[in-house]
């Protein structure tokens, strides 16, 4: 083993990051809600090392990922005023999950995505804080007072209870807006720093 000062110092940083994880697990059929779901992550990434904050299609569950995670962030495009079959059907495989008891304590937020201004995001935000009170999670909101309600502002929308976005008929890269995808890495960020604060003692660094 080398303990030369000069190389033992690196590996010593590394030893102090948070040992907390955050999965954002998402339902995106034309790009919107997707470019939402890495917003948040973006925003997760400056508390947290990248491995620890990921983006997860529910196409493409890593369920060795989610379970070991501290915090699971929710968030489906608004088909019908619900979340879509799609996300829907994510939610039905976690019951073997929710009879074990197996995400009991873990962290829980979600946003919703949809083309209207209300577009009845807030009946998809419930949907899923009744699904994560079902797994016995506990659930973290939006405390983002608006700055104002034109396309720049954050949580122009006035959502607390989770993150309400929307999206144009336009290319994911351009809609949702500016403020939108502001507050989405706010919301990130925000995330990542409440399970930091709440780090189980026995795994901290
Ligand atoms: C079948 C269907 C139902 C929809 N229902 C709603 C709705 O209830 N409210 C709304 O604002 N937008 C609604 N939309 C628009 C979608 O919410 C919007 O296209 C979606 O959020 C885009 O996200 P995505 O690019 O991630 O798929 C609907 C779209 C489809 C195709």
């Amino acid at each position: 083993m080398n303990t030369s000062t000069k190389d033992s110092a690196p590996s010593a940083a590394p030893q102090s990051l948070p040992n907390v994880t955050m999965a954002v697990i998402y339902h995106s059929n034309y790009g919107h809600t997707k470019r939402v779901a890495e917003a948040i992550v973006q925003g997760a990434r400056t508390q947290l090392p990248a491995d620890q904050a990921r983006a997860i299609d529910v196409h493409d569950i890593d369920w060795a990922f989610v379970d070991q995670a501290d915090l699971l962030v929710f968030g489906s495009a608004v088909y019908m005023g619900s979340v879509t079959a799609e996300f829907k059907t994510f939610m039905d495989e976690t019951s073997k999950r929710w009879y074990h008891r197996k995400w009991e304590g873990k962290w829980a937020a979600a946003f919703a995505n949809s083309g209207g201004l209300s577009g009845d995001k807030l009946a998809v935000l419930q949907q899923i804080s009744l699904y994560a009170m079902q797994h016995g999670m506990n659930w973290i909101g939006l405390p983002l007072m608006p700055t104002g309600h034109e396309a720049t502002d954050l949580n122009r929308l006035s959502s607390f209870l989770g993150l309400m976005t929307q999206s144009l008929d336009g290319p994911p890269e351009t809609t949702p807006g500016p403020g939108d995808i502001d507050t989405a890495i706010w919301f990130g960020n925000h995330l990542a720093k409440t399970i930091i604060k709440h780090q189980p003692a026995d795994s901290r660094p």
